[in-house]
């Protein structure tokens, strides 16, 4: 029986960075969870743990903070840095992933700041030859109070779900999109208008399930962003139940709600541009 290695990565995940850029009249915060993930002629230090290859996770860490050093940037081009980097200068290193989620400061004066809910990400990809971009959001917390229904779905001798013609819809969104590539795109404005779209269309949309809002939200950003090729969307139910209080011979119409943090129901599905390149390693 031949047994063998198989796919491996390693690499540092959730590297804490924060980098204040001190201009006379402000400062400014960039805020990251940077994770690395390398791939490559790494069968010997799994096999016979020979080393030899293998850049130190310590070191993976190390550069995040000396490249921060010389300045950050869009996240998008830092990640695509440190990617380049560590394939370019290490022989055994074929392919690296950077992920970076980063947290949002407002400026509310000189130096004072609040952090504001909602994750910018990104995870870029380099295996050598192309660089691969994904941008993102992630826990963006969003509600519609009114303008959701559910109803018509599929019952069985399990279901006790009422039918709902008003309800409230919530979620946290984790949306993920693949750019048509790494060139040319200004990340910041590219982020801020498929966030906005996102926002928008999830407001907008009368949503007759959580699935159509998810497909709206996705075919929104792909219609104004010509950028884009693909739109990941992970959207979990943050379910409001209305509060019978009936026992204390109240009525409730629509005013009270208990809002449940467990389970909730998990929709998720992608929105793709027809005739975008093939995803290559976005997804890796
Ligand atoms: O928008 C929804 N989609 C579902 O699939 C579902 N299932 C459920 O119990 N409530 C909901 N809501």
């Amino acid at each position: 029986m031949e047994i063998r290695l198989g796919d491996n990565q390693y690499g540092k995940a959730e590297t804490r960075l924060v980098r204040v850029d001190r201009h006379p009249d402000r400062h400014e915060v960039t805020d990251l969870n940077v994770s690395t993930a390398l791939a490559g002629d790494l069968a010997a230090t799994h096999l016979t743990g020979d080393n030899a290859g293998v850049l130190p996770t310590d070191t993976q860490k190390n550069t995040v903070y000396a490249f921060a050093r010389d300045g950050i940037g869009a996240i998008e081009a830092f990640a695509a840095r440190l990617a380049r980097h560590f394939v370019d200068t290490t022989p055994t290193i074929h392919r690296a992933r950077v992920r970076i989620e980063q947290y949002s400061w407002e400026r509310v004066a000189h130096h004072s700041f609040i952090r504001n809910s909602g994750t910018r990400t990104t995870t870029v990809t380099y295996d050598g030859a192309a660089v691969t971009v994904v941008s993102g959001v992630d826990d963006l917390v969003v509600m519609n109070t009114t303008g959701s229904e559910f109803h018509g779905f599929h019952k069985d001798r399990y279901t006790t779900l009422a039918e709902t013609d008003d309800r409230i819809l919530a979620t946290a969104v984790r949306a993920d999109w693949r750019h048509m590539t790494a060139e040319g795109t200004d990340w910041n404005d590219s982020h801020r208008e498929a966030t906005s779209h996102l926002v928008d269309a999830f407001a907008d949309t009368h949503s007759l399930s959580l699935q159509q809002t998810l497909h709206a939200m996705g075919e929104r950003v792909l219609r104004h962003r010509e950028e884009l090729a693909e739109v990941r969307l992970s959207l979990p139910n943050k379910h409001h139940f209305p509060v019978d209080l009936s026992a204390f011979e109240l009525d409730n119409p629509g005013e009270v709600f208990f809002a449940a943090d467990r389970p909730y129901g998990l929709i998720e599905g992608s929105v793709v541009r027809d005739g975008a390149p093939e995803p290559g390693l976005a997804w890796w």
